[in-house]
């Protein structure tokens, strides 16, 4: 289990998101969102296709125009500021805006003159595994080397904060994680990290804080501890019984959110108070539970429950 939900990370908000609001035509796509990153954190943007993540997160980096709303990055108005908070913010390239025929090596150098302090990009390269590649034309690279590429472009400017926008869509399960741990170390050397994501494997293991938009709205802002445990059965339990168990006996374990029997397996979904109470009726009738398997619900879990998308 992450440890990521458990650090301690205030120390002031870098990122100021409030009352975000932004229509299309006749369509409100962010409808009233806001939140805050605190310096040092991973705060993670979650929700379904179409839900507004991008169209929140290109607002911050001042690419959108709000309709309503106010928004801070370090201080700045990513709108009336956007040259100075180009440079405390690094965001991640959309692939189209690479040129194929552009060695690693150029597109690094090419990145760090748009910089006044510029990191030096080949601790960098070497950092993020591209030191092989740096002769090599970004049109044949990896699908992981292109993502590790573009973390690089990110942090060429030596940013306060770094946008990362559906990093590891298309890669494989080893490039991933790989991945991840740059982001860790990104976050290790100081840099504050908004993050959105599909995957609640990554959100999970990545992010201090998670803010899950539905249709344009926050519907829950949380540690993913926290998001998981708001979850009706966010304890899962499951066992077999030795001997038939009472269902009203089972049906009146305290916080007890759902019953679930499957051949001879009960599945119960509640609370540590549920695991007691249950554990106690077991003892009571002399019934042994065999296999008995005691679980955490998941941030997938929470997620449906959440946005009601299941
Ligand atoms: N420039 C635009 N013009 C018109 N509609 C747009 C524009 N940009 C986004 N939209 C619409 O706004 C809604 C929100 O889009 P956005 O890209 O912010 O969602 P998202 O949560 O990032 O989705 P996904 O996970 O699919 O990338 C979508 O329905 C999208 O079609």
């Amino acid at each position: 289990m992450t440890t990521a939900s458990t650090r301690t990370t205030a120390r002031g908000a870098v990122v100021e998101v409030s009352n975000l609001r932004k229509s299309y035509g006749d369509r409100t796509v962010v409808d009233g969102v806001s939140f805050t990153v605190e310096e040092g954190e991973i705060f993670g943007i979650l929700g379904p296709n179409g839900a507004g993540k991008t169209t929140t997160v290109e607002s911050i980096e001042g690419l959108r125009v709000p309709d309503a709303g106010r928004i801070r990055v370090a201080g700045l108005d990513p709108v009336a500021d956007h040259a100075a908070v180009t440079q405390v913010l690094g965001a991640q390239l959309q692939e189209s805006e690479l040129q194929a025929k552009l060695t690693v090596r150029e597109a690094l150098e090419l990145y760090a003159a748009l910089y006044p302090n510029p990191a030096d990009w080949r601790p960098l390269a070497e950092r993020l595994g591209l030191t092989a590649q740096l002769k090599t034309r970004f049109g044949v690279l990896s699908g992981g080397q292109k993502q590790r590429l573009f973390i690089a472009l990110a942090l060429i400017g030596n940013p306060r904060v770094v946008v990362l926008d559906e990093l590891t869509t298309g890669l494989d399960p080893r490039a991933r994680r790989d991945t991840w741990e740059i982001v860790e170390d990104v976050r290790a050397r100081g840099v504050t990290v908004l993050l959105v994501t599909h995957f609640m494997e990554e959100a999970q293991r990545l992010c201090d804080r998670i803010a899950l938009i539905d249709k344009g709205r926050i519907t829950a802002l949380d540690t993913p501890r926290g998001l998981i445990s708001r979850t009706a059965g966010s304890t899962v339990i499951s066992f077999t019984p030795s001997a038939p168990l009472d269902e009203e006996e089972l049906a009146a374990l305290p916080a007890l959110a759902s019953v679930e029997y499957k051949d001879d397996r009960i599945t119960l979904g509640g609370t540590d108070d549920t695991v007691t109470a249950l554990l106690t009726l077991l003892a009571r009738h002399r019934i042994t539970a065999h296999q008995l398997r005691v679980t955490d619900a998941t941030l997938d879990d929470a997620f449906l429950d959440l946005t009601g998308a299941a």
